[in-house]
């Protein structure tokens, strides 16, 4: 079974345009996404809490009963928050603070050390480590001897090559997520997946434990309604 996480970073980014109180109620949101059938939430905070600021991340954490994932660099700051809050899963990001969104997965080879130190550090605090990651076979297996239980695998070119040609798009990530079964890696995936692109992704990928999806969900719900939405994504990954 393939688990929905739920990304609700674009409900904070709605909320913050009228400051920290206002509509929509984040924690709100989360129960009712967990009500609706999602079996995670995910969230991202970035430095500059353009969206998930970190005191919501410890807001969260008190009301999310199923499973909290929290994304991110793991800067000084974000390091003592998980240290914090201690979230199921803890998704390591390498994304540079500037940036828009995620764009590349981990170099393991070069940050191969720290890493293996960061992931140390966050399983003594109780949290499954993921990293996220694109396709390269090498940097999988420099993943997996840094200690870490799962890999995400980065989804951003798989959705865009879906369009013009699915067969083409998936076969590198069903390599991957092959090898990282063998390594004894649990799969994740996840940027810029959609209800048009999910299905097949799920076919292919036999070992995918966990999505996590935020941006085309809440896109979607504008017009089909949250909890229809998270139910339509939940029916893709049966
Ligand atoms: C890690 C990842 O893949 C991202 O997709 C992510 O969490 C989205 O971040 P933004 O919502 O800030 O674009
Ligand atoms: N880890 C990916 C994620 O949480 C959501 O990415 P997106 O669906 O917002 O592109």
């Amino acid at each position: 079974m393939t688990k929905l996480s739920v990304n609700i970073n674009k409900i904070a980014t709605l909320r913050n345009a009228r400051g920290p109180h206002a509509r929509p109620d984040l924690l709100q949101v989360a129960r009712d996404i967990e009500r609706f059938g999602a079996e995670g939430i995910t969230v991202h905070p970035r430095p500059d809490e353009r969206h998930i600021r970190y005191q919501d991340v410890r807001d969260l954490h008190a009301v999310v009963t199923t499973e909290l994932n929290v994304e991110g660099n793991p800067t000084p700051d974000f390091l003592a928050l998980v240290r914090e809050v201690r979230p199921a899963q803890v998704t390591l990001v390498p994304d540079a603070p500037e940036a828009l969104t995620s764009s590349a997965g981990w170099d393991t080879i070069l940050h191969q050390a720290y890493l293996r130190d960061v992931v140390a550090e966050l399983h003594a605090h109780g949290s499954r480590v993921s990293i996220f990651l694109g396709i390269d076979l090498a940097l999988m297996d420099a993943a997996a001897t840094t200690g870490t239980d799962r890999i995400e695998l980065y989804t951003e070119a798989y959705a865009r090559q879906y369009t013009a040609g699915r067969e083409a798009a998936v076969g590198p990530y069903r390599a991957a997520a092959a090898h990282a079964g063998r390594l004894g890696l649990g799969v994740n995936a996840g940027h810029d997946l959609d209800l048009d692109n999910l299905a097949f992704l799920h076919q292919q990928l036999p070992e995918l434990a966990e999505v996590s999806i935020g941006h085309a969900l809440v896109a979607d719900a504008l017009y089909l309604g949250l909890e229809n939405t998270v139910q339509l994504y939940k029916r893709q990954l049966r």
